[in-house]
């Protein structure tokens, strides 16, 4: 069964954002990201892998007639089953290359910030539009990451590219929040509530993000901005946790060594 994910580009035709057209993440610094698959089906299909178009699927023999009544679109196609998926740029790789790994990775960690937003937004922190922002910026980061530069053409890289200038915004909020949080004494463990630990848990999957796409950057596959997004984001997260604890006013536990 396919996992929905926010990666998952909608199947042939979806509504696909196209440049130009409305924005959806009205944060994002650069157009809607191109699906992934979308390009890689063209690609695969003989189309170059150059656009990412959505293209009607072939029909079955005895299947509807163009003038039926439209269906809504089926989001699987079974073409992952043998293990293998599209890049951005249309090549094929191995379900455990660590393009995937690092694009899951980054689906993760999108989703555990999503869980931490919405603890948050119970409780009435106003960083959650901060979150949502965030949130955007990881889908231009899989955007990035599902485009390796090896493969990849003028078009594609002018759709995906990454710039420092989200990284330098999240330098502006760590100092932000670090001024009115009370200094470190102690080792903190997560805790500190519901949002504060949904933080730390983002804090900790976004580290692991990091550590997947650190090589692919190496290798010079994926733009140096996105492991450096990634490795201040860690740090965001970091403060924001202690920053939820501090304004729900909940005890941040301490790391305490055991009698030996
Ligand atoms: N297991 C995975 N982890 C991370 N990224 C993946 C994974 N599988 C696919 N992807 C990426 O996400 C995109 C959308 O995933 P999707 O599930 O549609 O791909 P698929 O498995 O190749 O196709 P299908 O599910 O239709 O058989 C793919 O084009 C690929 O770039």
């Amino acid at each position: 069964m396919p996992i929905p994910s926010p990666l998952r580009p909608p199947r042939a035709g979806a509504a696909l954002p196209r440049p130009g057209h409305q924005d959806p993440c009205p944060h994002s610094h650069v157009p809607p990201p191109p699906p992934p698959t979308a390009a890689g089906r063209s690609g695969a299909a003989g189309g170059g892998g150059g656009g990412w178009e959505p293209r009607p699927r072939p029909r079955r023999p005895g299947g509807p007639a163009s003038h039926s009544p439209a269906r809504a679109p089926k989001i699987y196609t079974g073409t992952g089953d043998a293990g293998f998926s599209s890049t951005f740029t249309g090549e094929r790789r191995p379900k455990d290359d660590r393009i995937f790994e690092a694009l899951g990775t980054t689906d993760e960690l999108n989703s555990a910030i999503g869980l931490a937003s919405e603890f948050s937004s119970e409780k009435g922190h106003t960083f959650v539009e901060q979150l949502h922002k965030v949130q955007c910026m990881l889908q231009d980061v899989g955007s990035n990451i599902a485009t390796p530069l090896s493969s990849a053409r003028e078009a594609h890289l002018k759709r995906t590219s990454f710039s420092e200038k989200p990284v330098l915004e999240l330098e502006q909020w760590i100092d932000k929040y670090s001024e009115q949080l009370p200094p470190l004494k102690a080792f903190i463990l997560p805790s500190g509530g519901k949002s504060s630990t949904a933080l730390h848990f983002s804090r900790a999957v976004c580290r692991r993000a990091e550590r997947c796409v650190v090589p692919l950057v190496q290798a010079g596959e994926a733009d140096p901005n996105v492991a450096k997004y990634l490795n201040r984001l860690s740090d965001y997260l970091f403060v924001l946790a202690r920053y939820a604890a501090m304004k729900e006013g909940k005890e941040e536990k301490i790391y305490i060594k055991s009698e030996p």
